[in-house]
């Protein structure tokens, strides 16, 4: 079957809890109000009707303005949330790159964590031990292999969580806003395996602010506006119309 990912008219509500107002003039005061006003829950809708496909080579950039809905589209799409109105239909394996922490522990070294986050992918042990020499010449941390992960800095976490999550051929690939922290020749190196990625057949759905990087990296865009789609087609239209609603 033919790798897909089509989103029909989705829908995501969410519930939250809301604490009301407290005025307080004094320490017992701060104590009483914070024990006996109870929060209270509403229902939030966070994503509206939306509808976009991708088809095997797709590479589409989600943007939009802060709060605009992309992180949580990207939840839906991994299967992290349901959808509450609307159906998703995927044919292809997912693998996402959502938080760069994910499955990963701060005491263990860099390799072993190499073998935490590729369990949490869902990789065999010999999948494991087969990718660990091209995740850390990837990553540029063979020499940083046996070091604790928490004396890393973020931007070589984050080239971890790349090389681990991108190590291993795979259908649909979501990401958000995972070169935020790299460096002009990681992002170079990172675009390069993701159009290599593509060239086999693959899907990739980014949620980013850099529309350069969408541009280089994407060939369909959708604006998101309030948790709705605002415009959906390739990624130059996206952008001057994501450009029109950020002067607007
Ligand atoms: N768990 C949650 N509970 C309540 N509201 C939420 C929750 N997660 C997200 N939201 C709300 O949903 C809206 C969309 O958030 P989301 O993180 O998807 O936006 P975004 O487009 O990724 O934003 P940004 O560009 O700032 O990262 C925001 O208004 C946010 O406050």
């Amino acid at each position: 079957m033919a790798i897909g990912l089509s989103a029909r008219s989705v829908g995501l509500t969410i519930p939250h809890y809301v604490q009301g107002a407290r005025e307080s003039g004094s320490w017992w005061q701060t104590l009483v109000n914070a024990s006996m006003a109870r929060p209270h829950r509403v229902y939030r809708q966070i994503l509206a009707d939306v509808s976009f496909d991708a088809i095997d080579g797709d590479r589409v950039a989600l943007i939009g303005r802060n709060g605009a809905g992309k992180s949580s589209l990207l939840k839906v799409l991994t299967g992290a949330y349901q959808p509450t109105t609307g159906c998703l239909e995927v044919h292809g394996k997912r693998q996402a790159l959502l938080n760069i922490s994910l499955g990963f522990n701060g005491q263990a070294t860099v390799e072993e964590n190499i073998l935490l986050r590729g369990t949490a992918m869902g990789l065999s042990l010999e999948q494991i031990k087969e990718v660990t020499g091209q995740v850390l010449d990837f990553s540029g941390l063979a020499e940083v292999a046996q070091h604790r992960l928490y004396t890393l800095s973020a931007g070589q976490r984050m080239r971890l969580g790349f090389a681990v999550s991108t190590a291993v051929d795979q259908d649909i690939i979501l990401l958000d806003e995972w070169l935020g922290a790299g460096d002009m020749q990681f992002i170079r190196k990172a675009r390069a395996r993701m159009n290599d990625r593509v060239r086999g057949s693959r899907i990739v759905i980014l949620a980013t602010h850099n529309l350069e990087i969408a541009r280089r990296v994407c060939n369909k865009g959708v604006v998101l506006e309030q948790g709705r789609v605002a415009f959906s087609g390739g990624v130059i239209e996206a952008i001057m119309e994501y450009r029109r609603l950020c002067r607007g």
